[in-house]
């Protein structure tokens, strides 16, 4: 579980808060997307996680236990944390940038090894890529890869910051379902910041719709946000007014079907149950 008690970054003394007064809880084994435009502290809250950030007030915990508290590097190894340009380092191979992190947390090269090529594999990594370097690799591979390489941490926290945001649409919507897909599988606790808000409704489980200064607008399941924005703010950022938002059935040949505000046919309603 991660918790955020009140905090607020302010980066000098000069400037405004980057972050003010912030609070929130995620729940263990569960998806939170922070979701908002460019400068409203995403990054900011995420970093205070693993204390790549230290809050001028206020205190995150983890498991109940103040960060403040821990080694940074310990905490660091130990928090999955995956980031948009992949982060990779150029000179190692697809494998050895994953298996760095069993390595450090003192397993043998072999060990290391063989715990990297299955998450490699977990992550939907062709096998063969495994021993080629980042350059050799698409953009899509690579963030698979640093996917893996936050997944390899030993505790179960992950931070993903805008991990898709640098891939086209296509392979983003095949990450974006891996990682449902791996979720169900291992329950991670996952802190994940984003400013797509079709990314956020895809992936959380809660959303917390921040303005400036990591200001909560809004946070709630995303159908709750949707079914009823609590603010201007929120509607518009949500997109609540939007045509294409709004559904509605059409009959075509005695098929119910569900379209959009466009007339693009969404999926076909039954009575059967799921
Ligand atoms: N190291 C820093 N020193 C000074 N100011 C900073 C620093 N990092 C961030 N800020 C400022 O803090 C505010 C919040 O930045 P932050 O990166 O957390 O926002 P963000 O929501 O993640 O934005 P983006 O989506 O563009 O990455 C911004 O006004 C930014 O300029």
């Amino acid at each position: 579980m991660i918790e955020f008690e009140g905090v607020t970054k302010r980066y000098s003394s000069a400037s405004g808060a980057a972050v003010d007064d912030f609070s929130l809880v995620v729940p263990r084994g569960t998806t939170t997307v922070l979701v908002g435009s460019s400068g409203c502290g995403k990054t900011t809250l995420l970093r205070m996680v693993n204390r790549m950030v230290d809050p001028t007030r206020g205190r995150v915990l983890l498991d109940g236990e103040d960060v403040a508290g821990r080694d940074p590097v310990a905490l660091r190894r130990s928090v999955g944390y995956v980031m948009q340009n992949s982060g990779l380092l150029p000179h190692r191979t697809a494998a050895q940038n994953v298996a760095v992190v069993p390595r450090l947390a003192g397993r043998d090269r072999a060990a290391a090894r063989s715990r990297s090529l299955e998450l490699l594999e977990l992550v939907g990594l062709d096998p063969e890529l495994a021993d080629r370097y980042p350059a050799q690799l698409s953009g899509g591979q690579q963030q698979r890869v640093g996917v893996a390489r936050g997944l390899a941490a030993e505790g179960d926290v992950l931070l993903m910051d805008e991990p898709f945001g640098a891939v086209d649409p296509v392979v983003r919507g095949e990450l974006q379902h891996e990682l449902l897909r791996i979720q169900r599988e291992l329950s991670r606790t996952i802190l994940f910041i984003t400013h797509d808000v079709e990314e956020a409704f895809l992936l959380g489980e809660e959303v917390v719709i921040l303005s400036r200064g990591g200001h909560v607008e809004q946070r709630g399941t995303p159908a709750d946000v949707l079914a009823a924005p609590a603010n201007e703010f929120v509607a518009a950022f949500v997109g609540a007014h939007r045509r294409d938002r709004r559904l509605r059935v059409d009959e075509r040949d005695g098929v119910r079907l569900v379209v959009d505000g466009r007339d693009r046919p969404l999926g076909v309603l039954t009575d059967e149950a799921p």
